[in-house]
């Protein structure tokens, strides 16, 4: 059946030109999941960093206050002797007590006077200190040198203290480099790294001390008289740890804030003297094993010293400033990046399979109207009611008709028309019975081609309904059935038809004879069977040939037949036997016996007329027999034996006669 095509093709190229667009969608998703992540990153990441920064200009500032709290301390301590160079052990404790440095700058070693003795005076100044009540004072380290400095004060006067008591620092040359350096700037001056003379094999820390010279004279402007002029040193040692502890508190626990104010717990410092190396390391905080990943160095100058703070981020600042938020933007975003992904890629998925259906079902929609086309016969598709327009229609139909397809399609023909007009009505019975019942058709009808030949055909199919029942079109396959038809009527012929005479033969009697009887029982009409035999018909064979026999009995069967109504029937039982059945003859037995011999006797006169055969005259008289019957009784074989032996009683009483049966 021609439709248009109008399935889609299927386009591998775009669909997979689809497939890396849902790629692409992807990896661009991804790329802006991982810019958004490392903007969040580095957004946090510069936060953290100037959080440390913070902490870092904390820790310096700290260091650098408390460093200028210090050289306050010791300008404070310089002063009691610039206002009196005498100035006695007594009221250097007391002046050192009430500063209550334990309280008001813890880490603090001490603070002292160191007295500068020329080598010259050193017996006496011995003395003088063993006078004053300690017998056992002594220069320390022993040796003689120009000029001793000699710590002479030292508070608090215990513990660590007392080993320093005595001791030359200007022997020492780190301190000495320190002292001098006091001595000819006047101002505060600190030392290099040290072992203070206080430390102990125990917990052994470096030190460093502070220095602010005292001079005997206030009058000292230049360093010459700076020299001339000096008296000695008020200092203050300090063991670097425990002073760096009381400035930055302790980092490896405790988390809250220290005396200057800087959250230890977030980093970790390390302290060298000049240069980062690890022979100038003062102090350290850092916890081993742990890499910061911030770190910075800062110079803090100080008494004409400079140190270098080298400031890491602790382990628990790291912790701190860990966020999980980009890595949840980075989580989430990959999830919705896949989301959409999915989204799209089953899309095109499910497209691609649409396309894949559609072609297939329009692959197999062309098989199937390939199918259709080859089918042997006409498939078709028509209105469901007459005259039967054509809707759908195969290339069959230019057998049958003489008419293409389109023909019918573009409505120029109808079904109806095509059909013989005497099939007609018999069509279209079938089809509105068909489409009332909602059940399969079959009919068998004539077709007129448009060249008038005839073929029959049978067409079976049924109607397709919509939802309220109506129909909507009949489908149906016709065949081509007039060679069946041809072969039926062959077959019937032989079986029924005698071929000599075409008369009906035995059997064909037989079925018209029970016919009969029925219409008889029905209608109470008599009718009665003339039993035909023909006279010495064996002379006729035996003198002029069978086939003059045969033309005898063809004659013999025109005659039979011209000599009855069109209703009655003649049939041929074989040899030279024929039976004339004739009904309706009348509801009288009298009547129909009268009615049978009339007619009997006028097949007798008919049949005794000669005739000639192969330029012979033949003259062929029947032996006729009859017998009446009304109803079903007593049955077609019985009446024609009845009929057979009346016959033979027609022979027996010389031929050529009728007789009757004679019980009724
Ligand atoms: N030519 C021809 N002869 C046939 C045919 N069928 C039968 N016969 C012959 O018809 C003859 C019938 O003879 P019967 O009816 O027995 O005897 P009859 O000679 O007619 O004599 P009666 O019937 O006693 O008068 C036989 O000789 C058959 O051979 C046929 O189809 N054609």
């Amino acid at each position: 059946m021609a439709q248009p095509d109008d399935a889609p093709a299927i386009r591998p190229q775009g669909l997979l030109d689809q497939s890396a667009a849902a790629w692409i969608v992807l990896g661009v998703l991804l790329l802006f999941t991982f810019s958004m992540w490392r903007f969040f990153d580095a957004q946090l990441e510069d936060r953290s960093h100037d959080r440390f920064q913070h902490q870092v200009d904390n820790a310096r500032s700290a260091l650098k206050n408390r460093m200028q709290a210090y050289e306050q301390v010791l300008n404070g301590t310089a002063g009691l002797f610039a206002a009196s160079t005498e100035v006695s052990r007594a009221e250097f404790r007391r002046y050192v007590e009430s500063l209550e440095l334990d309280e008001a700058l813890p880490g603090i070693q001490g603070t002292g006077f160191t007295l500068m003795v020329p080598g010259t005076q050193r017996p006496a100044h011995v003395a003088a200190v063993r006078a004053e009540g300690f017998p056992d004072y002594r220069i320390h380290p022993e040796g003689e040198r120009d000029t001793y400095s000699t710590i002479l004060y030292l508070e608090p006067f215990e513990g660590r203290n007392l080993r320093a008591f005595g001791y030359d620092m200007y022997s020492e040359p780190i301190r000495r480099e320190a002292m001098n350096r006091a001595r000819d700037t006047g101002r505060a001056a600190v030392s290099g790294k040290v072992v203070l003379v206080q430390e102990t094999e125990d917990d052994l820390q470096a030190g460093f001390l502070i220095y602010l010279p005292v001079y005997r004279d206030n009058d000292v402007d230049d360093v010459l008289s700076r020299r001339a002029l000096l008296h000695g040193f008020v200092y203050s040692p300090f063991r670097a740890h425990d002073l760096m502890q009381g400035v930055f508190g302790n980092s490896s626990g405790d988390t809250s804030r220290n005396t200057s104010g800087t959250t230890t717990h977030d980093v970790e410092i390390e302290v060298y003297d000049l240069e980062a190396d690890p022979r100038n390391l003062l102090y350290s905080s850092r916890t081993p094993d742990h890499t910061p990943r911030f770190t910075t160095d800062r110079m803090v100058e100080f008494g004409g010293r400079v140190w270098v703070l080298r400031i890491g981020s602790s382990a628990q600042f790291e912790q701190d400033v860990r966020h999980s938020e980009p890595y949840l933007v980075l989580l989430a975003g990959i999830v919705v990046d896949i989301l959409i992904f999915a989204v799209i890629y089953g899309s095109i998925r499910h497209r691609r399979k649409m396309r894949r259906s559609a072609a297939r079902l329009a692959e197999s929609r062309d098989e199937f109207r390939t199918l259709v086309e080859n089918v042997p016969g006409v498939v078709f598709r028509c209105a469901p009611q007459p005259p039967w327009r054509i809707l759908h229609i195969n290339k069959g139909i230019l057998d049958l008709t003489g008419e293409p397809p389109e023909h019918f399609m573009g409505q120029a023909h109808s079904l109806a028309e095509v059909i013989h007009p005497d099939d007609r009505p018999r069509f279209e019975e079938t089809m509105m019975s068909s489409i009332l019942g909602r059940t399969p058709y079959e009919a068998e009808f004539r077709v007129r081609s448009r060249f008038g030949r005839i073929h029959w055909v049978s067409a079976r199919g049924q109607g397709v309904f919509d939802r309220n029942g109506s129909a909507r079109w009949m489908d149906g396959v016709m065949l081509d059935i007039t060679e069946r038809r041809a072969a039926e009527a062959a077959i019937r012929q032989l079986a029924f038809i005698d071929p000599l005479t075409q008369l009906p033969n035995r059997r064909f009697l037989l079925d018209r004879l029970r016919q009969a009887l029925a219409n008889s029982d029905r209608t109470r009409l008599f009718g009665a069977l003339l039993f035909i035999d023909l006279d010495h018909f064996k002379d006729v064979n035996d003198t002029l040939g069978h086939e003059a026999g045969d033309s005898v009995l063809t004659e013999i069967s025109q005659r039979l037949k011209h000599g009855v109504r069109e209703g009655d029937t003649v049939a041929r039982l074989g040899g030279d036997e024929f039976i004339v059945m004739l009904e309706n003859l009348g509801d009288k037995a009298e009547d129909a016996v009268e009615k049978a011999e009339a007619i009997a006797g006028k097949i007798l006169a008919e049949l005794g007329e000669p005739l000639t055969v192969g330029g012979h005259a033949v003259t062929a008289t029947p032996s006729i027999g009859i017998s009446i019957f009304c109803g079903q009784d007593p049955g077609a074989d019985e009446l024609i034996q009845r009929a057979d032996r009346a016959m033979y009683r027609a022979k027996a009483a010389g031929r050529n006669r009728i007789e009757h049966h004679l019980a009724f």
